[in-house]
């Protein structure tokens, strides 16, 4: 949702003090109504009078926490087995104040049990053992990415989009990122536990707040990605992307695009309280017409193939946000349908769209109005108010309305089955546009200038050209967007110069890069050379190498940074690391980038560990190779001092039990090694192997947590909602950059 939450979430700001009680597990229900909310839903009819009361209800209590199991498929189910097998057995008969705490479940409705509820207030998480035990093991695991906590009715837009490796996608409004998460672990549903694929496909995150853009990267690099991109644009606006086509450049098109759309965002009133307070219609209706030009934006960028498709989405309740936009865009687009999922994820429990609704400017919501027509025809509405809605905040016509299925969208109600509320609608093309359309719609829209007119003709000719010579037009020309951007700080275009560093392919005989492939035994046959890059213009490979795939270079080579406003791009293999005193710098695999390269390492070269080794190089930074257990200790004392890559294999010793190879790198001094993983990383893998945080950073943090209980780095009874603590850990990034 776009209500940007409040900087710091500091006391006293606005909007806070209920939010504070809510905190502390008091409830005062007294002060969860706002009249004009009532008014307006209930003129609304989103649900029948008979289910009014549930509904409030339902409003007023807190919201369950939820998570989802993140990363590739193997490495997510694995992990989701010991939630399952170890952790929920262990919580199922726990009592506190001899009352029977119930364990987490998991969500009936979501693929492969992977994502989970509980509900269990803080203070059994403070006091009672198994649930601090399994709470301090949630928030290390969010550390790393493993777990992702996402409101559970956010979870579902990506479920409607099906997503496959090869499917280039777009995420039109992305940031902070959990929805762009999902979609990258469908993009590399093909990964392995230890290796990443490099899929074929595309995704393109955007999201026109460039501070959020950033949150977005770091929340990314959870899942690295050599197919992904960040853009920072005003999705209304998106450009046509160039790639190379048969016939010279043409318009590159997704199979799937989401629009979880800027919102007013009242479906979340059971986190944000706060909107209890400020809640009017304005809220909405202020922002429809964005989200149509972005739906519509949407609607011009899709391929053509059958299959392709649209997920708009938002958390509002409003149907001036939701169906209106819906009918609204499909009216500009007679070529697209609403599509029936209801046989999709039968567990969900969801209603139909609206057919009818009422939209109003009056602050109170006492007045709402059937038509456009009886709206400026009012004299209760001022001349000003009337300026703020158009005949789309209303529903078309009957007869239109018959036409467009708006029941196939989703509402899903927080009644239903204790979530926050949202609405979700799938949109396909039904039918190629006659060839006239497209330059006719061009030609007529009086909000392009005249040269944009032309181009757009051309733009026609050009898909026209491409689609009767290949028969099955891949990538179509889209048109230019019907208008400009509203002015504001949701559009970023005009903000001034753009500042990120552009992406340089090196040359793939780099002798850098040549070094980096020869000392770590990759292939460089099938490694793909060609597609290395770095962040600088000059194209030197001084600090951090980076590598994409095939149609990510492509878009690099064929489109300004510029334009795009290309943010991230890839993902990063090898980085320098310099070396001690009199020794050269070297060149280093990167944890992140080490899935990646994994595939085209020399099984042969991989050093082989034990497991009382791994404990050794998790429990201290920079062990001596003597501390090291034979043989591994003697394989790896012979190698040379830099980068290696080292395996311990699954299996169970008298040390630990690991359900899976792991592969890790490491970095080899003249007598000791480090174990190359971010610490974050590196107590989550003690906590899942050891049951206990064993390094030196855990210790330390530990030492400090009994010293002053007050300022620990993580405490246990709190598990970091996704945007928040992704928010707080980029705010760190930032600042250290
Ligand atoms: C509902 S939030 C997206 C949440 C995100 N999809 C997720 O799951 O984490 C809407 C986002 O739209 C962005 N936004 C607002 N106006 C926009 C525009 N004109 N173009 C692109 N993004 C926009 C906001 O910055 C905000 O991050």
């Amino acid at each position: 949702m776009t209500r940007h939450r409040p900087k710091g979430k500091g006391k006293g700001k606005k909007g806070t003090a209920v939010e504070d009680d809510r905190n502390n597990d008091l409830l005062d229900k007294a002060s969860f109504k706002n009249e004009r909310f009532f008014a307006y839903y209930k003129a609304q009819k989103i649900v029948p009078d008979s289910e009014w009361e549930d509904f409030l209800d339902a409003l007023r209590r807190p919201l369950p926490t939820t998570f989802r199991v993140a990363g590739s498929r193997e490495i997510a189910n694995v992990l989701n087995a010991t939630i399952r097998d170890v952790h929920v057995p262990s919580l199922s008969n726990a009592t506190f104040e001899d009352q029977l705490i119930p364990p987490p479940v998991q969500i009936p409705w979501y693929p492969d049990g992977l994502a989970w509820q509980f509900n269990v207030p803080k203070k059994v998480l403070r006091k009672q053992p198994e649930f601090k035990k399994f709470h301090s093991f949630l928030v290390f695991e969010t550390e790393v990415g493993n777990v992702s906590r996402q409101e559970g009715v956010s979870m579902i837009p990506p479920l409607f989009l099906d997503v496959e490796p090869h499917h280039k996608v777009m995420d039109m409004c992305a940031a902070p990122g959990s929805k762009t998460a999902q979609i990258l672990e469908a993009l590399h549903a093909q990964d392995t536990i230890t290796s990443s694929s490099i899929p074929s496909g595309l995704l393109v995150a955007n999201d026109s707040d460039n501070k959020r853009t950033h949150l977005l990267i770091h929340q990314s690099a959870r899942l690295p990605s050599p197919a992904l991109m960040v853009t920072n644009l005003d999705a209304s606006n998106y450009p046509s992307i160039k790639i190379p086509g048969p016939r010279g450049p043409k318009n590159l098109a997704f199979d799937r695009i989401l629009c979880d759309v800027p919102c007013s965002g009242d479906g979340t009133l059971r986190k944000n309280i706060g909107i209890w307070r400020t809640w009017g219609p304005n809220d909405g209706n202020g922002l429809h017409s964005l989200q149509v030009r972005i739906l519509v934006r949407a609607m011009r960028l899709l391929n053509y193939e059958p299959g392709a498709r649209i997920v708009y989405s938002t958390c509002s309740l409003n149907p001036v946000e939701n169906e209106a936009v819906v009918a609204a865009a499909l009216a500009q687009n007679s070529e697209f349908e609403l599509v029936d999922v209801s046989d999709r994820y039968p567990e969900l429990v969801r209603r139909p769209g609206l057919t009818d609704w009422r939209p109003t400017t009056d602050r109170g919501c006492t007045t709402t109005f059937e038509s456009y027509e009886e709206f400026m025809a009012s004299s209760k509405v001022d001349a000003s108010a009337k300026g703020k809605l158009t005949k789309g905040h209303w529903p078309p016509e009957e007869s239109v309305v018959q036409t467009l299925n708006l029941p196939y969208c989703m509402r899903i109600y927080p009644h239903l089955q204790d979530s926050g509320g949202f609405f979700v609608a799938v949109l396909e093309r039904k039918q190629r546009p006659p060839k006239s359309t497209t330059a006719k719609r061009a030609a007529t829209d009086e909000a392009l200038p005249e040269s944009k007119k032309a181009r757009l003709d051309e733009d026609a000719t050009v898909v026209d050209a491409a689609e009767s010579k290949e028969g099955s037009p891949m990538e179509q020309e889209p048109e230019e967007p019907a208008k400009t951007p509203r002015a504001g700080k949701e559009s970023s275009q005009s903000n001034g110069s753009f500042k990120e560093q552009p992406y340089t392919f090196i040359s793939p005989t780099d002798p850098i890069l040549t070094t980096c492939i020869e000392k770590l035994h990759i292939n460089p046959e099938t490694f793909p050379m060609s597609n290395v890059l770095v962040r600088n213009p000059e194209g030197d490979a001084a600090r951090v190498l980076y590598i994409c795939n095939d149609i990510v270079k492509s878009i690099i080579l064929n489109n300004s940074y510029e334009r795009l406003r290309l943010t991230a791009a890839g993902t990063k293999i090898f980085a320098k690391q310099e070396g001690g005193k009199g020794t050269e710098p070297q060149f280093r695999v990167l944890g992140e980038g080490l899935p990646v390269v994994l595939p085209y390492i020399d099984e042969k070269t991989i050093v082989d560990a034990d497991h009382r080794s791994l404990r050794t190089l998790v429990e201290s930074y920079y062990p001596l190779c003597e501390s090291l257990t034979q043989p591994f200790r003697k394989e790896i004392e012979d190698r040379s001092t830099g980068s290696h890559v080292i395996r311990f294999h699954k299996g169970t010793s008298e040390v630990a039990t690991l359900t899976h190879d792991l592969v890790l790198p490491i970095w080899k001094s003249n007598v000791s090694l480090t174990l190359m993983i971010d610490k974050k990383a590196k107590s989550a893998l003690s906590l899942r192997l050891f049951g206990t945080d064993i390094t030196t950073f855990g210790k330390e943090r530990e030492a400090a947590q009994k010293k002053e209980p007050s300022v620990v780095v993580v405490s246990a009874d709190s598990l970091p909602e996704e945007a928040e603590q992704v928010e707080a850990d980029a705010e760190a990034v930032i600042e250290e950059s």
